[in-house]
């Protein structure tokens, strides 16, 4: 069986809220799926159910295999770390009194015990973009940004198979989500991982998803191949929310993307379709 990630009619419920409404997807390895829509749509009920965070109301969670919300939380930890989730906020994954260096070691430390190999804390902050003579700083003496970058560096170096990330980017300053959205891609496709990409922004994962699925009000309206559903929406919602992208030329069509083979046309393509988000964007800080 190829496949990675199976959800089946899921249903995630907050007391009277129905957050998650019926939602089915899979992920197969090296395949980036991205799930969009609107603030309050359910994605991030999602990716919790997902992961384990929440339980389903109903529906079924299989990774590779193993049904996640019926393992025991403490049984299931080493074959867990082969699911990594990064959050919007890098302070939900950094423990502000450990050295970062120590905090990728434990990422290290989670792939060794399942018999992968890493590379070290030096080479994956390297890896990043941030510089290895870093490693002994605390989280706090870093900007935000930076913050974001040591904590993808520590889910990827505990060698996932899977990657959860919840709006990774958002909290970036417009040039380096750019950068970021790029390298979580090309790591990915090196180690041969999937990811489920959750973001309310079309414009980024145009460039970087396989596939996207359009949530609206916990239910999945849309799905398909990225370019298809790019140059051929058919929900309603998908073409408002396509529509909200601000094309200055008029045209309303963003550049082709570029083969996954090539990450620093991906880099440009996305600075390129960032550069055309509103102003809300622009003032995200850091
Ligand atoms: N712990 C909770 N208790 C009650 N309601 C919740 C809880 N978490 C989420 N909800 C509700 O469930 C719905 C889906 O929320 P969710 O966070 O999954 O949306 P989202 O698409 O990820 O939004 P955003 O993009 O703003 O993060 C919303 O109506 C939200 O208010």
């Amino acid at each position: 069986m190829n496949e990675l990630l199976r959800v089946d009619d899921l249903h995630v419920r907050y007391g009277p809220v129905t957050a998650v409404d019926g939602v089915s997807l899979e992920i197969t390895p090296g395949e980036v799926l991205a799930l969009v829509g609107e603030s309050g749509c359910g994605k991030s009920s999602t990716a919790r159910a997902i992961v384990g965070m929440d339980k389903p109301a109903e529906g079924t969670v299989l990774f590779r295999g193993s049904d996640v919300p019926k393992l025991d939380l403490r049984t299931r930890r080493p074959d867990f770390t082969a699911m990594q989730m990064v959050f919007q906020d890098p302070n939900s994954s950094l423990n502000p009194r450990k050295r970062v260096g120590d905090q990728i070691a434990d990422g290290i430390r989670a792939a060794k015990a399942r018999g992968l190999k890493s590379n070290s804390p030096q080479e994956w902050l390297e890896a990043v973009g941030l510089d290895a003579d870093m490693v002994g700083r605390y989280p706090h003496q870093f900007s935000g940004g930076q913050r974001q970058r040591i904590a993808i560096a520590r889910a990827l170096a505990a060698k996932p198979d899977l990657i959860v990330a919840d709006e990774p980017i958002s909290a970036l300053d417009a040039s380096s989500q750019a950068s970021v959205a790029a390298m979580m891609r090309q790591l990915c496709l090196d180690a041969g991982a999937g990811m489920l990409f959750i973001s309310h922004d079309l414009s980024v994962v145009r460039l970087m998803a396989d596939r996207l699925m359009v949530m609206y009000r916990g239910k999945v309206v849309e799905s398909g191949s990225t370019s298809l559903i790019w140059n051929d929406p058919v929900h309603p919602y998908t073409r408002a929310l396509l529509s909200a992208i601000p094309h200055p030329d008029g045209k309303g069509v963003l550049p082709e993307a570029p083969a996954a083979e090539a990450p620093d046309e991906w880099a440009s393509h996305i600075d390129e379709a960032l550069n055309r988000v509103p102003v809300s964007k622009e003032a995200a800080s850091e």
